[in-house]
């Protein structure tokens, strides 16, 4: 299980956190008061407003030196401990601080309201996609879902962390795809936002450890895999995968369940999942030896491959690879087509193509995720994602 938290916007505000962990990283939340006193005291209590207001999350570099700069504008040069080697969290902040040596509290508040006032302008003029401006349906957060030419498009909307999957996503996707099996589209179709289709599971899924401690959390994880791959198992309608960048770990098992996979010649195709600790899931421990033969699917879910697009589309994975100048283009103009073939026939024929193998896929569904809930608890799991984040933290 996941043991550090990195970054998070809580209640409006951005933070680094450490989370109690089976390492016993203590617990701690950083958050920005209004404290600050001196000269431009107005100008940084503004600033210090605006930085829970950003609609962007800065990244960890950022929050480092916002941070840094805090604690600077109101308590003067570092004055704590440094904290242990694996305090990695805390470490990071420590040395953040302490880097800014006598800096006058003054010039770090002015620091701190320039930082801010640079970050507004990058978050206005963000990629994220706005909500006015592709009519997205209400009640995502983290997906924007249009229906246009009988289509349901269903696009991963957190670029900036590479459409990593949260909890809330895994949630909003199973109610998205239960929307879109009632809606009056013909086809469904994912894509993700920006230059990533996913980087798959949200590593920091498993820092929120509820009270009854890691196994609860395993637990109820292994449960949100199981329902999310369900919905993919009984989705009644051709489900279209529009791979538009690279896509890591269940974003790429998952195409094992899909009907078409569309794909830009930039994208790949990759399931580190032993360097993670993990085994496979989304059905892919039976879907890819069937789609690929035994031997590629080893090379890929044990060892890790990572595969181009053409690659991918000589294993069977992928349906077709267009060059990504055109890729949108030629994809698109490819659905309209589709979507406009007699709904009932497709509908049918998709049933009738799944429904042989239904039983089994939730069998192996419910299999991989029991299987998961261990691994979540191992060394190995625990270890290389403590590993990615200690890379990340070091900045
Ligand atoms: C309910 C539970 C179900 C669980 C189901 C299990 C699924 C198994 C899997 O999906 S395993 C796959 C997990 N994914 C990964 O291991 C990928 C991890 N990410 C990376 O290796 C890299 O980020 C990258 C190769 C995808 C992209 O590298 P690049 O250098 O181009 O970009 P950054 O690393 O700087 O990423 C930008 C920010 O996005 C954050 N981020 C990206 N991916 C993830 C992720 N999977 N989890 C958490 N955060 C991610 C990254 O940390 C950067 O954030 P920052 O700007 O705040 O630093």
């Amino acid at each position: 299980m996941a043991l550090v938290g990195v970054s998070g916007r809580r209640a409006g505000c951005y933070c680094l956190r450490a989370v109690r962990s089976p390492l016993q990283v203590p617990a701690l939340q950083l958050h920005i008061s209004k404290t600050a006193m001196g000269a431009c005291q107005k100008d940084f209590e503004s600033a210090v407003n605006q930085v829970k207001l950003l609609k962007k999350d800065p990244g960890n570099e950022v929050k480092l030196k916002l941070y840094a700069l805090y604690k600077q504008a109101t308590e003067g040069a570092c004055n704590t401990p440094k904290p242990g080697l694996f305090d990695l969290i805390n470490k990071a902040k420590w040395d953040a601080w302490n880097a800014l040596g006598n800096l006058p509290k003054e010039t770090a508040r002015q620091n701190y309201v320039d930082l801010v006032s640079g970050l507004r302008s990058s978050s206005d003029s963000s990629s994220q996609v706005k909500p006015e401006a592709d009519k997205k349906r209400a009640g995502y957060d983290t997906l924007v879902i249009t229906s246009e030419d009988c289509i349901t498009k269903i696009m991963l909307n957190r670029p900036a962390k590479k459409n990593a999957l949260t909890t809330q996503m895994y949630r909003e996707i199973m109610l998205a795809l239960e929307a879109a099996s009632k809606d009056d589209s013909t086809i469904t179709v994912f894509t993700g936002n920006g230059d990533y289709y996913s980087s798959g599971n949200d590593l920091t899924n498993f820092t929120d450890i509820p009270p009854g401690g890691i196994e609860e959390k395993a637990k109820n994880s292994a449960i949100l895999l199981r329902d999310f791959v369900d919905c993919f198992i009984d989705f009644p309608k051709p489900l279209v995968a529009v791979v538009n960048g690279p896509a890591v770990g269940i974003s790429v098992t998952i195409l094992g369940l899909f009907d078409l996979v569309y794909a830009s010649d930039r994208a790949t195709f990759h399931t580190p999942f032993s360097h993670l600790g993990q085994t496979p899931e989304g059905c892919s421990s039976y879907t890819f030896p069937k789609i690929m033969g035994p031997a590629k699917a080893v090379e890929m879910l044990i060892f890790g491959k990572k595969l181009t697009a053409g690659e991918a589309y000589a294993q069977g994975l992928v349906t077709e690879v267009f060059p990504d100048s055109t890729f949108q283009k030629e994809v698109w103009t490819r659905l309209k087509a589709y979507s406009k073939l007699p709904q009932n026939a497709m509908h049918i024929s998709k049933q009738i193509i799944r429904n042989h193998e239904k039983e089994k896929l939730h069998a192996i569904n419910a299999e991989e995720s029991r299987i998961l809930q261990e691994r979540w608890l191992s060394d190995e799991c625990m270890n290389a994602v403590m590993d990615f984040f200690s890379r990340k933290a070091k900045l």
